[in-house]
Order: structure tokens, then C-alpha cells, then sequence
């Protein structure tokens, strides 16, 4: 890529850009990145927010598209610099079958991957997730471990399967000759349990507590340790992964990053309510909670829930020299204010 940062010549394109990190990681990429001449945003779901966006120097494609056509994806690819691969199905609560699952994750990062390659893009940055090293299915706890802690990591859902095959992939691929005999670069980055504005789970706890006067129920230890990254600080890890790819290839070309943030360490439900505490919620015990909550729960996303997963890791900061953009304490008001905006709220 350019040298100049003055320079605005780099297309990028992000899959998956109308989701809840990828809209973060379009912003974050208007916001920091000077080099930008177009940002393809590409997705089953186009918002209307995009429209918003076509109004400043940088061009603002919007492709409504499906990973899972390998043409539409190459459409999509040709000519782009970088390739930052959001688009998937985060479906832990059953919505959608096995099958559909894997197409996407899956058959949709190889297509993506087949597409860099044909195309000549070389440097690809795939959102993985903690998942693809645990919970496993031994409900072993994983507490404050890094990119090299061993740890069995078994999986039978779908989703987290879905989501090692198609890390795997990326990875293999790195290395690999494109379109003008150049290598392909990738990484994979694995947030934790991402949270911040337009997190659709917060929404449906926020919901729930309003339904029931204003009162969640514990379900889970409060002993239970949940690993929770702001989203802007995983949209900001991708944006310096994608800046500082080609200059490290030999560094990061192949590797795997937690996401990370000085988000405490809580359980998941405690965590929820340094939001929702201050929206008027109150978190109490209850006899048998769990009939609360079925649509969220089966036995896996319970096995998530009351198994200790947390990261403590500086590999990104040793790499490409990330740090997070904001503190815990502009991630906690920033969340707070958007569930103030949630509708029904007080
Ligand atoms: N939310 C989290 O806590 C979390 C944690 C770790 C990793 N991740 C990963 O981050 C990525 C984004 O997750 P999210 O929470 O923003 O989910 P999301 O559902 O909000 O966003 C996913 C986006 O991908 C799009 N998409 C789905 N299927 C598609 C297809 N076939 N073709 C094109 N676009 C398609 C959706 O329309 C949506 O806009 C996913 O890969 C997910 O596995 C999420
Ligand atoms: C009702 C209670 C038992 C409540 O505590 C249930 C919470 C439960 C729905 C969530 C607990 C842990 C969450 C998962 C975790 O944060 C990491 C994830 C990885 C990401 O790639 C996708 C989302 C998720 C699987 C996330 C889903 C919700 C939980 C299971």
C-alpha cells in the first residue's frame, strides 16, 4: 500500500459492513483512515444509514451481496487494497440450521479468500472469535490466558465450529500467490464478547428488564469470568491491522490476535448491568431464573454463559503496537447513552 498518508488511493471493502461491528469498523475506517479513496460495503443487509456516508471525500459504495455467491464476492473484491471480512452468521440460539451456518461462515470465507486471490487483493483481515478456542465442550474454564495458552479446544455447535474452519482457512491461505504473483497477507482477530452501541443482546436484556418492572434475574455465578471487548476498540484493532499489514507481513502475515480492552473482568451478567444499572435496572436473585430467559438459552449457549472465558494478552500491542482507542470509561458512558436511546427506555 502508499506510503503517503496523504495519499488517497487505497480501496477497501468490508463485508458484513451493516452489522453490529462492521457499521463500527466503516466509521472507524472513515474516521482514521487518511489513505481511503473507496470503501465498499458489501452485505445481505444494507442499512439506510449508508446513505449518510456518501456525502464526504472518501467514495462509499454500498453492494448488497451474499458471501455465499462466489461472483457476487469477486464482483466485490476487484481492485480492492484490502479485504476486511466481518460478514457471518453469529447464531448460537438455533435461528438458523446447521447447514446455513457453515455456508456462510464457512463457504463464504472461502469465497472471499478464492476471491483475493483471483483478483490480485493481498491483504485480507478476518473476525474470527474467542470461540474458536473455547468455551470446549469439557466446560474448562480458559481464565486470563493469551494466544498461546494450551487449552482442548473441543466444539459441537455449529457456530463455534463454523467459525475454526473458516480462521483455519484464512491462515492457510496466508502466503498464498494472487492475481500478480504477489503473496496474500492475513490475519484473524478473536474478540471476546463484544458490547457497545447497537449490540442486539444488550437491547433484548434491557427489553426483558423493562417487561419485568425493571428487574433482571441472576441466572449465573457472579464468580463466572465473561471476556467483553468495546466494539470500537475491535473496530480499531481492525483498521491497524489493515494499516499495518503489508509492513509487517513477515511479523503478522499468519497470526491470530485477541481482541482486548481494559474492560473489566465480570460476569456476564454483572457486566450487562454497569449499563443497565444506570438505565434504571436492578439485578436480584431469583428461585428458578432460567425460565426467564429460554429464548436465549439452550445447553450450550448455558454452557457459554456459566463457563469462565477472559484473555489477558498484549500480542496485538507487541505487533502492530495497539492500543485501545477508548478507555473503559468512554466504552461504559458510551453504552450507557445508546441504551438511554433504546427505545421503550426511561
Ligand atoms: N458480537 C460478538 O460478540 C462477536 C464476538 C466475536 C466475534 N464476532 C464476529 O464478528 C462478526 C460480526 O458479528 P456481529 O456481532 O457484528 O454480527 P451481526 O449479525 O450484527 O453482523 C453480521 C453482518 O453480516 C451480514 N451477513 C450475514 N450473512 C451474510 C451473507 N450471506 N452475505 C453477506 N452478508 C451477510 C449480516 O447482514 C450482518 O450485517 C462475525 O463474524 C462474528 O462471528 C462477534
Ligand atoms: C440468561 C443468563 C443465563 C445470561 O447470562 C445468558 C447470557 C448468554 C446469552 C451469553 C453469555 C456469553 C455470551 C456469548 C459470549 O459473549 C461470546 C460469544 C462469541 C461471539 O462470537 C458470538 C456471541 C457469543 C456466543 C455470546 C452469545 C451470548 C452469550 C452466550
Amino acid at each position: 500500500m502508499a506510503d503517503s498518508a496523504e495519499t488517497q488511493e487505497l480501496v477497501y471493502l468490508v463485508t458484513g459492513g451493516c452489522g453490529f461491528l462492521g457499521e463500527h469498523v466503516v466509521r472507524m475506517l472513515l474516521q482514521r483512515e487518511p489513505r481511503l479513496r473507496e470503501l465498499r460495503i458489501f452485505d445481505l443487509h444494507l442499512g439506510p444509514w449508508l446513505e449518510e456516508l456518501k456525502t464526504g471525500p472518501v467514495q462509499v459504495t454500498a453492494i448488497q451481496g451474499d458471501v455465499t455467491q462466489a461472483h457476487e464476492v469477486a464482483a466485490a473484491v476487484a481492485g480492492a487494497h484490502v479485504v476486511i471480512h466481518t460478514a457471518g452468521l453469529v447464531d448460537v440460539f438455533g435461528k438458523t440450521s446447521p447447514e446455513t451456518i457453515h455456508e456462510v461462515n464457512v463457504q463464504g470465507t472461502q469465497n472471499v479468500i478464492e476471491a483475493c486471490v483471483q483478483t490480485g487483493t493481498r491483504f485480507l483481515i478476518y473476525t474470527s472469535s474467542m470461540e474458536v478456542v473455547g468455551p470446549n465442550t469439557k466446560g474448562q474454564p480458559f481464565y486470563r490466558g493469551n494466544e498461546n495458552t494450551p487449552y482442548e479446544a473441543v466444539h459441537r455447535h455449529p457456530y463455534p465450529c463454523s467459525k475454526a474452519l473458516a480462521e483455519q482457512l484464512v491462515l492457510e491461505a496466508n502466503g498464498r500467490e494472487v492475481l500478480g504473483g504477489l503473496p496474500l497477507v492475513t490475519c484473524a482477530l478473536r474478540p471476546t464478547g463484544i458490547y457497545g452501541e447497537g449490540h442486539q443482546i444488550m437491547r433484548d436484556f434491557y427489553h426483558q428488564g423493562l417487561r419485568l418492572g425493571g428487574r433482571l434475574f441472576r441466572a449465573i455465578p457472579a464468580s463466572v469470568e465473561h471476556g467483553r471487548v468495546y466494539v470500537g476498540n475491535v473496530a480499531w484493532m481492525h483498521v491497524l491491522v489493515a494499516r499495518e499489514l503489508e509492513h509487517r507481513a513477515a511479523l503478522m502475515g499468519g497470526q491470530v490476535y485477541f481482541c482486548y480492552d481494559n474492560s473489566p473482568y465480570k460476569s456476564y451478567e454483572d457486566f450487562n448491568m454497569e449499563f443497565l444499572g444506570p438505565c434504571g435496572l436492578l439485578l436480584q436473585w431469583l428461585l428458578r431464573p432460567l425460565m426467564l430467559y429460554a429464548p436465549l438459552l439452550n445447553p450450550y449457549t448455558l454452557a457459554v454463559a456459566n463457563t469462565t472465558f477472559t484473555v489477558s494478552t498484549d500480542k496485538a500491542r507487541r505487533h502492530f503496537g495497539y492500543e485501545p482507542l477508548f478507555s473503559w470509561e468512554e466504552s461504559r458512558t458510551r453504552t450507557i447513552r445508546w441504551v438511554q436511546t433504546v427505545e421503550g427506555s426511561a
